[in-house]
């Protein structure tokens, strides 16, 4: 049985028009040497949904994770955010809207060392915007609840699955209502019914809070279960997009073949 969690999945609100861009990248390109990883690379993502990024090992994938979040910054090309321009933003603003972002990385970058309760404060803590005591201990509860492992407040990382360990990874970027959240390979290394369980949960997510999310992944089951669109990287640059079903019967096996 998957762990029972607080989110319930609804319809999604009606759209009332086109959904708002929350993150733009226009026509990026990034070089290592001659080694020419992003070229002419272009995609939208709208408020409340999810977009998977499929490409092959080393097609880049990480790197446009990495210019997204400042870690890494493209030769050429626009990187919008929330509606800001992220190469004109200086470390405090980048660092403020950074705090809009959620991160789910492959290694989950729990602290092995603090308690689950502790590492759900540790992200509140380190806000710019203070919350006052008796907030933080709901926000953790909720967010604990909201990923179905509410029991496990006191527990250490290292007392966890897997999974769970996932469950609370998650938890922890919830906790700070994210408004797009970027998940790397978000089911790798998990069994095929936790690997299903997170991608049931990155939908419920997605539907309760209304968050956009940049998923990467080659899980394939579960680009099924999570995307709204897909988009592949290939050559550099948005080879194709369309929903799973319209890539997966594309004319182009350079497309299908990730289907079969
Ligand atoms: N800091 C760097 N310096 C030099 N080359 C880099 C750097 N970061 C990435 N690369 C190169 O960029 C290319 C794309 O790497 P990237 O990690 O983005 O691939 P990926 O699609 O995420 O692969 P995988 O699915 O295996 O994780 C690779 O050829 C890699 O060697």
């Amino acid at each position: 049985m998957p762990p029972e969690t607080n989110l319930q999945p609804t319809a999604p609100p009606a759209p009332t028009g086109p959904a708002e861009v929350v993150l733009t990248l226009e026509h990026l390109t990034k070089s290592f040497g001659d080694n020419h990883v992003l070229q002419d690379f272009s995609l939208d993502l709208h408020r409340g949904e999810n977009v998977v990024v499929l490409g092959k090992s080393g097609s880049g994938k990480s790197v446009l994770v990495k210019c997204i979040i400042g870690l890494l910054r493209p030769d050429t090309g626009r990187i919008t955010v929330l509606g800001q321009d992220i190469s004109t933003l200086d470390h405090e603003a980048m660092d403020q809207l950074r705090a809009k972002l959620g991160f789910l990385f492959q290694s989950n970058a729990l602290y092995d060392s603090m308690t689950v309760r502790e590492n759900l404060l540790f992200p509140l803590r380190r806000q710019w915007l203070a919350h006052r005591r008796g907030e933080e201990k709901d926000l953790v509860q909720q967010a604990l609840e909201d990923v179905g492992l509410a029991n496990t407040i006191d527990k250490m990382p290292a007392e966890l699955s897997g999974g769970q360990r996932k469950r609370i990874a998650l938890a922890r970027t919830l906790i700070l209502r994210p408004e797009i959240i970027l998940y790397d390979e978000p089911t790798t290394g998990l069994d095929p019914i936790t690997a299903r369980e997170i991608t049931s949960l990155i939908r419920e997510v997605q539907l309760k809070y209304r968050t956009a999310a940049f998923i990467i992944s080659h899980d394939m089951d579960s680009v099924r279960g999570s995307a709204d669109r897909v988009a592949l990287l290939a050559d550099g640059r948005c080879y194709a997009q369309g929903t799973y079903a319209e890539l997966a019967k594309h004319a182009d096996p350079r497309v299908n073949d990730f289907f079969k």
